[in-house]
């Protein structure tokens, strides 16, 4: 039995995971469900001794307290972690990545019959066995992982999110390939975006919600549960989450309509243009703006709703301003009163208007210095 209790996890100020308290027994399934952030593989990292932050609380397998040991040593304890992403070796054959998973006391003398079972399990890692695992497929990669975790002979094993990245028939081959771990009668600890999928091998779930365990229940009940429905099993798409649901002192969000707006510009089917030269287009093209009215030219833009939209209608007006000033009588340089820039006879008395820029933010590039002190700003 797997039994975390109290744990909090802090990375630096920041509480990842508080007061956490999950039990997985041999031979049951248990998955974490929870929002992305929410703290479930800091839960897995606690336990597998490889967290960087601050760990309190206690992890206990059969009896054994886990906290503030090694990695290696929670492995000999029988604790083995499917990291997200795999950690495989992917240079190395199926075989040589089994093989490293063997490393631990508790499996080094029965490597060789817990590699058959491994085998047994996944009959396809025997065939492959000499196939570098870089050149196999994600799920055939995800077996890997499996089988050389379950080479340290664990009595629990945790995985974090095993069916990312796989299509939904590997995802339902990872999961049978659970349940089969489970029927060895050890213990599996999965954290998993897929609840559908890993729900319905599950015999326990807990849902995590900023780093508090908030709910547990058999898999069963938590399939039926409508906030579950609702945030991981994609029921009720156009309700709010059940964990949420507006009161009826809230007010109802606004929400913005959007209108499709006429073409301004005479459109041609591409079958028309076809043939057409790019000259011939940029010919037809001025032909039809030099033909619009001079009105709606020079019409007075609607107040316009972004500020990109703001700052061109201020730079047309201008322009028009410009062409329409009367032009000064030529007097000598020197002689003449200093003239605000771009300001019309009419507008005299507004003040400038102002135009704003935006420009790609800067990259920065900093270099460590050589004997690593710091960072010079290049
Ligand atoms: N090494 C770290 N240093 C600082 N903060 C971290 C570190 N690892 C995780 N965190 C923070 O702790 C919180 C929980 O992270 P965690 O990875 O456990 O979430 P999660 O529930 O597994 O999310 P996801 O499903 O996105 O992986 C997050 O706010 C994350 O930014």
């Amino acid at each position: 039995m797997l039994e975390l209790t109290d744990v909090t996890v802090r990375y630096g100020q920041h509480r990842a995971l508080e007061g956490a308290s999950v039990k997985v027994a041999k031979g049951e399934i248990v998955v974490i469900l929870g929002a992305n952030g929410a703290g479930k593989s800091t839960l897995l990292k606690a336990a597998s001794g490889i967290c960087e932050g601050a760990v309190q609380g206690s992890v206990r397998i059969d009896g054994t307290e886990l906290t503030g040991l090694a990695a290696n040593k929670i492995v000999d304890a029988g604790l083995a972690l499917v990291p997200e992403g795999r950690g495989v070796f992917p240079d190395l054959s199926v075989r040589e990545n089994l093989t490293l998973g063997a490393y631990a006391d508790r499996a080094r003398d029965e490597e060789n019959v817990t590699l058959d079972r491994v085998y047994s399990l996944f009959p396809k890692l025997r065939e492959r066995g000499k196939q570098i695992v870089r050149t196999m497929s994600g799920g055939e990669q995800q077996m890997v992982a499996i089988g050389r975790a379950m080479m340290s002979n664990p009595t629990i094993l945790t995985l974090d999110e095993p069916s990312l990245g796989l299509s939904p028939l590997l995802s339902k081959e990872l999961f049978q390939n659970l349940s089969k771990v489970r029927d060895l009668g050890i213990g599996v600890l999965m954290v998993e975006q897929n609840a559908k999928q890993s729900l319905a091998i599950a015999d326990r779930g807990y849902l995590i919600e900023n780093a508090h365990v908030v709910h547990e229940d058999s898999a069963e009940n938590l399939m039926r549960d409508p906030a579950v429905q609702a945030a991981y099993l994609g029921a009720g798409a156009s309700e709010a989450p059940a964990t949420h649901r507006p009161t009826e002192q809230e007010p109802e969000p606004v929400i913005e309509s959007f209108a499709i707006k006429p073409r301004s510009q005479q459109t041609l089917s591409a079958d028309a243009l076809l043939g057409s030269s790019i000259a011939d287009l940029v010919a037809r093209a001025s032909d039809q703006s030099a033909a619009r009215p001079a009105a709606a030219v020079t019409k007075p833009a609607q107040v316009p709703v972004d500020r990109l939209a703001a700052a061109m209608a201020e730079i047309e007006r201008a322009a028009t301003a410009a062409r329409n000033r009367p032009k000064a009588a030529p007097t000598r340089r020197t002689a003449a009163p200093p003239q605000p820039l771009r300001q019309e006879p009419a507008q005299a008395d507004k003040a400038p208007p102002v135009i704003e820029v935006y420009r790609a933010p800067r990259v920065e590039v900093y270099r460590r210095q050589p004997d690593g002190t710091g960072f010079e700003r290049k």
